[in-house]
């Protein structure tokens, strides 16, 4: 009995032959992946859609203009809804609908794209228990549609200096909203310019004159049955984008839009009716959408990695190109030491990505719970650990996607590989809920925060708690047994608490010799996201560590440990600059490091194509000819070049009305 699940009748035999020599179960990898309980429901769900014709793309998305885009998803999303108590068990488990949405949507985005990831998010934490009745009940019911309104054309990062104003009138009892300049347009949300009709709006609280901070609104836009925007509203589509082009982001202003005061989101801050203001427990607790969303992306960043690893890799298997010993015939591209170690690092990335997702998400659920009982203290941890990881990862996704499409040659270049729209979309993440530079200088804070309570032998949180533990001058890497890999973690542990007290004397001294906090902070900016970014890798390592010593099935936990080495090295390898700083690790010890990497190369190379497919994307969940579960590559590139638009007529309009005519005229100059 094959070990992997994957393998089918009709396959490209190369693949079947590779699927034979698997040391582990996918489907019981797919379980340690994603959770026996979710690998079960997707692997289901997409049996479903397959059987659903009504949920399949009608043409390939390639080939399809804007509005193609935003209708065919339209048309959809809604028969997702439609058949959706057939398709799922329980479609209030957004890891059930997201996988759902996968399959049958793809990632360039739909109508309801904000409605789910912030507009309902943003309610559950934020609205009052009436406001959840009047608005959460309808927006979960698919009775409106909404979005998340903050940033404007003139500012997204700095929220202190959005100029949006939400201001009371005791009078009528309502807010005023109102955009006073073109700045203060909104710009950028979600299924905001043709799909909403309604949105939480960030606007600045003003009461008699004074001003409260931003605070988040409900704002109607668009009538419920014209779908025209009500009077005092102007709203648009912002244009396309480099992907995401099935989303219609889009612009909002306010001309002295009134709404009722109780359509303030009040769970938390409250305004009464005679302008008396309440302070929330929290001063950022108005800021939980995007929390919420910065703690899904880890997951689905580590799917989209994951998603291009696995047709990376699935091509790289099926791809002959050149020769390893002449004579003796073509080999598989994959069997080159270099496409291995382009790939295999982006492979263990994608992987630990996604369990890293599964324990922030646990996180997150919890303070959850904690806010609605008004307790706030894990909230900082969460939004130092969130940004964190959201900048780190989205940054290694990006640039691992990017060695998967080059992996592929010329036709990871082609749409048809699916990469570019991928990658298109994850890179996105860089930018979205918070600039990666800008979040990860939020964890520095938080670090060098860590650092001053440390010096006073206390922790600050459980993430930083090994900020007490003492340096060790030298790395033990090659000096243990080989297969003990403590010694690597522990370099990762050393690398970050060193860069971080360092940061943090060097910021003490500028202040010592009568610097402002804010202009040493400036000076060190870099060296401080620096740290950041490594207390991140140790993070994620840490993660990798955990999960291998959680899995209790001997062959899942070896395939598994054998990507947590590979991890280990590689990622050594990427920041060794830090441990040869202080002499940490000496120049055999990196040889070492580098040496066991190649090894693991070769050991990990007979199980590649099992590691990918225990991801158990669905051919139409994946949208790459390359990437074909089948491995039937090459007549389907044919066949889907053929598809494309152009060749609709053997000779296009533009021959006749440009070239030709340039052309005989040119003949017939050189005939004179
Ligand atoms: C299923 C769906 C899957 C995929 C998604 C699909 C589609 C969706 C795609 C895109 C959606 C995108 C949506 C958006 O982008 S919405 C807009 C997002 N905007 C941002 O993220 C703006 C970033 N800026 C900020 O968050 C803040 O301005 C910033 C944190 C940078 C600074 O805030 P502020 O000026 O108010 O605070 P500071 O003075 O810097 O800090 C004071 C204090 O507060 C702490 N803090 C800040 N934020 C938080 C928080 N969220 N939670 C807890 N604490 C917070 C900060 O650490 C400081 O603490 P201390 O050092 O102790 O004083
Ligand atoms: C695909 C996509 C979807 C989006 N969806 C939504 C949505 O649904 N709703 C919504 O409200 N918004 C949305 N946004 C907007 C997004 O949240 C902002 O673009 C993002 O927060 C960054 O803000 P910005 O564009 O103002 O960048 P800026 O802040 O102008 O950043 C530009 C540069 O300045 C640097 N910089 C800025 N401030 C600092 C600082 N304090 N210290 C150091 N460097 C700094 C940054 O690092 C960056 O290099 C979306 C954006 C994208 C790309």
């Amino acid at each position: 009995m094959p070990l992997n699940k994957e393998i089918q009748p009709g396959d490209n035999d190369e693949l079947t032959r590779e699927r034979l020599q698997a040391t582990f179960d996918t489907q019981q990898m797919a379980a340690a992946l994603w959770g026996s309980d979710l690998a079960r429901k997707r692997r289901e769900l997409a049996k479903k859609v397959d059987k659903l014709t009504v949920l399949h793309d009608s043409k390939d998305m390639s080939f399809m203009t804007r509005e193609e885009k935003l209708s065919e998803n339209a048309r959809k999303v809604v028969q997702m809804f439609a058949h959706v108590a057939d398709i799922v068990e329980d479609p209030s488990d957004d890891a059930e609908m997201f996988h759902l949405s996968s399959n049958a949507i793809g990632h360039e985005g739909h109508p309801f794209g904000v409605h789910f990831v912030m507009f309902i998010p943003a309610l559950k934490a934020q609205a009052d228990d009436e406001q959840r009745e009047k608005w959460l009940m309808p927006a979960l019911g698919l009775q409106l549609i909404g979005t998340y309104a903050q940033t404007e054309l003139g500012h997204g990062t700095n929220l202190r200096a959005l100029e949006t104003m939400a201001t009371f009138d005791k009078a009528t009892d309502e807010f005023v909203i109102h955009t006073p300049t073109v700045t203060a347009l909104k710009w950028w949300p979600g299924s905001l310019g043709k799909s909403s009709n309604h949105a939480v709006v960030s606007a600045n609280l003003i009461i008699d004159g004074k001003s409260y901070g931003h605070h988040n609104f409900m704002v109607q836009i668009r009538d419920e049955n014209t779908h025209k925007p009500l009077k005092g509203i102007t709203v648009g589509d912002i244009g396309p984008k480099m992907a995401y082009n099935a989303s219609d982001n889009g612009f909002l202003g306010f001309d002295h839009h009134r709404i009722p005061r109780r359509n303030m989101l009040m769970r938390h801050a409250k305004v009464d009716k005679n302008g008396v203001y309440t302070k929330p427990p929290h001063a950022k607790i108005g800021y939980s959408a995007m929390v919420h969303v910065r703690s899904v992306m880890i997951g689905h960043q580590g799917m989209f990695l994951g998603s291009a690893s696995t047709i990376a890799i699935r091509y790289s298997l099926v791809r002959r190109q050149g020769e390893i010993k002449e004579g003796s015939g073509e080999v598989k591209i994959l069997d080159y030491q270099t496409q291995q170690h382009r790939l295999f690092p982006q492979l263990a990335r994608a992987y630990v990505f996604m369990f890293a997702g599964k324990e922030v998400r646990e996180l997150y659920q919890k303070v959850l719970s904690d806010m609605e009982k008004g307790e706030t203290t894990l909230l900082a941890d969460l939004h130092a650990l969130t940004s964190g990881l959201k900048s780190v990862v989205t940054h290694l996704c990006v640039a691992g996607m990017e060695q998967c499409r080059m992996a592929c040659g010329g036709h990871g270049y082609s749409r048809a590989s699916g990469i570019p729209e991928i990658w298109g979309v994850a890179v996105g993440g860089c930018t979205y809920e918070g600039e990666n530079m800008v979040m990860l200088l939020q964890l520095a804070r938080y670090l060098m925060k860590a650092v001053k309570e440390t010096k006073k032998g206390k922790s600050l949180g459980r993430l930083v708690d090994y900020l007490l533990l003492p340096q060790d001058r030298h790395s033990l890497i090659g000096r243990v047994p080989q297969g003990e890999y403590g010694p690597h973690l522990a370099a990762f542990e050393h690398i970050a608490r060193r860069q971080i007290f360092k940061v943090a004397d060097e910021l003490t001294k500028l202040q010592d010799k009568g610097m402002s906090k804010e202009i040493a902070w400036q000076k060190k900016a870099v060296e401080l996201q620096r740290a950041a970014r490594l207390h991140t890798r140790f993070y994620l390592a840490a993660c990798f560590h955990r999960k291998v010593q959680s899995v209790v099935d001997g062959r899942i936990r070896e395939a598994l440990a054998d990507l947590y080495h590979l991890h280990l090295n590689y990622e050594l390898l990427d920041m060794v600059n830090y441990a040869l700083e202080d002499a940490y690790l000496k120049a055999d010890q990196v040889d070492f490091i580098r040496e066991d990497m190649y090894r693991l190369l070769e050991t990990i190379r007979p199980n590649a194509i099992s590691l990918v497919d225990a991801f158990e994307f669905s051919d139409r969940e994946l949208r790459s000819v390359l990437g074909r579960r089948d491995g039937h590559v090459y007549e389907n590139l044919y066949k889907w070049a053929k598809e494309s638009e152009l060749n609709r007529a053997d000779v296009l309009p533009y021959f006749d009305k440009y070239l030709k005519p340039m052309m005989l005229a040119a003949r017939q100059r050189s005939n004179i």
